[in-house]
């Protein structure tokens, strides 16, 4: 390895954040760069604060004070937000175009990368548990601009051994792809595995 090699490009800096909720701090003063190539475990017990974390992080959310740099970034709740009506396809359909994606843009790729293509013509109402979280994490592996920053709330819940691995490589590949990732999860083999960089830890 070079030693004078430049650091990876930061893709997302935080600085001196702060939230409250209800009232009462959650933290203070805290500080991220998320770097070009990492995946890195959001971690913390239960109420400390990685969900508020998370979509402060993504913009859905006013920090209490602090700053954000932020560029391309795709975030995934614990909820799936998919519309219950639609088939798997067009659900995938309606997020490319939200994303602004060409209208002939390839779907089955994503599908395929989740195990999901089966299941395209499916209502989305129709799924189990773990299809329905498969079907949403399809959207990461639609085309994206080089640099994106996924920002991901417990990514691996109802996933089974396949779902997992599948998500796994999704991670690994987005990163050394030069993009990064932040990730909550209560499943630590799966993150452990899974992880490059530091963890990031709140405390309760
Ligand atoms: N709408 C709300 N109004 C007031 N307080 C809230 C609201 N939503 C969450 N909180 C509080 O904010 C704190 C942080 O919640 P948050 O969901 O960010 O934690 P978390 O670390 O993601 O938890 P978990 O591991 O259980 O998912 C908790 O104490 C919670 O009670």
């Amino acid at each position: 390895m070079n030693a004078f090699a430049d650091p990876p490009a930061a893709l997302l800096q935080a600085h001196d954040l702060t939230a409250e909720r209800g009232g009462r701090p959650l933290w203070r003063g805290l500080a991220l760069r998320l770097s070009a190539g990492e995946c890195r475990w959001l971690r913390g017990a239960n109420g400390s604060g990685k969900t508020t974390l998370l979509r402060t992080l993504a913009g859905l959310r006013a920090p209490a004070a602090g700053r954000i740099e932020r560029g391309p970034l795709r975030y995934l709740g614990h909820a799936n937000a998919l519309s219950a009506e639609l088939t798997v396809l067009e659900s995938l359909r309606w997020t490319a175009g939200w994303q602004g994606l060409p209208a002939d843009t390839p779907l089955k790729p994503a599908l395929e990368r989740l195990g999901l293509a089966r299941e395209a013509r499916r209502p989305v109402r129709l799924l189990s548990q773990g299809q329905k979280r498969r079907a949403a994490l399809a959207a990461l592996a639609l085309p994206q601009p080089a640099g994106t920053v996924w920002l991901l709330d417990e990514p691996f819940d109802a996933l089974d051994d396949d779902g997992v691995a599948r998500l796994q490589g999704l991670l690994t590949a987005h990163a050394e792809a030069g993009g990064a990732v932040l990730f909550t999860s209560h499943q630590e083999a799966a993150a452990v595995a899974v992880r490059r960089g530091d963890d990031l830890r709140l405390a309760a």
